[in-house]
């Protein structure tokens, strides 16, 4: 028999509530055990819990939900306590008394979910993402792939494969018979064209989903002393960088992670670029070009009449920008450059963080279309397109071939909702959970 397992699910105590689940075979027991009786179904029933030896430990509210109809599929129990470390500690010590309960491991909740063909891969990991989202863009995103956005677009596509495969074999159990049309078979490749389109476009959005997922990574980048590190402080309301009148003050790339317009930011603070023999501040330079190498946009920062060390080719985009405008005796105009900011008196960064804001929100396609959101994803739906891709290609090839090519096309999309074939994944996709979950 699988063992009973559970888990403190809410936050770190201290705090109001606190939720202990359990979920397994032994939930009943359990529930007999600590709080004398087996409650309705789904209905919150409040009960003392006490240990094995009857000792009152706390009170609270208990739901249960039997099989299947429950988060894991399995039987599963919660137990709403008051959030201190002691009546936490006192709970999760009386089910470790009970036999054959063990302590959860991070996801394993959301594994027995999956095994018991609750969740498909991309719905774990829309939760997984769900329960890591900062800012709005990822929950929005993470809500979608967890309610099964991804799973129907994919387990869609998987049945147009195997429809067109059923279709070729069909024709080929019936070839030497007159009544099957040609066109049978112009169906299913215009079908696969159409599919093939679908899939390409459909991965084009795929790095405005890691965008949103992982971050947008700005880099400050610009002389010494050109105003970066104040920049950085000002945007974070932060004393993260040092500061100081001191040209190369900064060596170190220093990140911060910022919310701008509902969007995670990774904003990165570097070396100042210039001409050194100083072993330390090369090295920081050479981070400092790494940075903006990698970054989606690079703030080029300059005082005026400075010239802004231009930044090597192969940065995406980048945005002009005079600091210290409140040293200069006449006012900023657009015309010097399209930016001029202060750190000092604020001026110039409320129109910055508006075109940053614009390019954020000009990312990714507005709706609620589902995206591929994992390099996972990518990776398997090229090989899934590559595989069409050749099947359309043979037209001279015998059919057993071409069907075996749309065959592999369909398993590749059955890895990514883990219908087949994925017990190499499962160990990275559940090992972003925490325990509990
Ligand atoms: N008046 C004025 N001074 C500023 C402004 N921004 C920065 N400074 C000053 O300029 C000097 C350099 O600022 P930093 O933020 O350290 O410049 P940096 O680009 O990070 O310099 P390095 O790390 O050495 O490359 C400091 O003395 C700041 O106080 C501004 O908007 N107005
Ligand atoms: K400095
Ligand atoms: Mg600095």
């Amino acid at each position: 028999m699988r063992d009973t397992i559970f888990a403190l699910s809410s936050g770190n105590p201290p705090a109001g509530v606190a939720i202990v689940r359990i979920s397994g075979s032994g939930v009943r027991f359990g529930l007999e055990t600590l709080v004398g009786q087996i409650p309705p179904a789904r209905m919150a029933t409040f009960c003392d819990i006490k240990d094995k030896n009857q000792l009152r430990l706390d009170r609270g509210l208990v739901l249960f939900f039997p099989a299947p109809h429950s988060f894991t599929g399995e039987d599963v129990a919660e137990l709403h306590i008051h959030g201190s470390r002691a009546s936490v500690a006192a709970v999760l010590m009386a089910l470790t008394d009970l036999d054959g309960f063990r302590l959860a491991e991070p996801g394993e909740f959301t594994r027995q979910a999956f095994e018991n063909g609750k969740l498909d891969l991309t719905e774990v990991e829309g939760l997984s993402d769900l329960i890591r989202a900062e800012t709005e863009s990822q929950r929005r995103q993470a809500l979608l792939q967890a309610d099964g956005v991804l799973r129907s677009l994919y387990e869609g596509w998987a049945r147009r494969l195997t429809h067109a495969r059923a279709m070729i074999e069909a024709e080929l159990d019936f070839s030497d018979e007159d009544d099957i049309p040609g066109s049978v078979s112009d169906q299913i490749w215009k079908d696969m064209g159409l599919l093939l389109a679908e899939i390409r476009s459909h991965l084009e959005c795929a790095s405005a989903a890691e965008v949103v997922r992982d971050g947008y990574r700005i880099a400050l980048i610009g002389p010494p002393n050109a105003g970066k590190s104040s920049l950085l402080n000002y945007l974070s309301k932060r004393d993260v960088a040092i500061v100081s009148d001191i040209p190369g003050t900064t060596r170190d790339v220093v990140e911060v992670r910022l919310d701008i317009a509902g969007y995670l930011v990774v904003l990165q603070d570097t070396a100042g670029l210039r001409e050194s023999s100083d072993q330390i501040e090369i090295e920081g330079i050479r981070r400092s070009l790494i940075a903006a190498e990698d970054a989606d946009l690079v703030l080029e920062l300059h005082e005026f009449g400075v010239p802004g060390r231009v930044v090597p080719s192969g940065v995406n985009e980048r945005i002009e920008i005079v600091t210290k405008v409140d040293c200069l005796d006449e006012p900023f105009t657009a015309d010097d450059a399209a930016f001029g900011i202060s750190t000092l008196t604020g001026a110039g960064i409320d129109k910055l963080l508006e075109a940053i804001s614009e390019r954020l929100e000009n990312l990714a396609p507005s709706g609620e279309m589902g995206l591929p959101t994992r390099a996972r994803h990518v990776d398997l739906l090229q090989d899934c397109v590559t595989a069409i891709e050749v099947a359309m290609k043979s037209a001279e090839a015998p059919i057993e071939v071409r069907s075996e090519y749309l065959r592999h096309a369909a398993n590749s999309m059955g890895r990514i909702t883990g219908m087949v074939d994925v017990e190499d994944l499962l160990g990275v996709v559940f090992s972003e959970f925490c325990v509990g979950k």
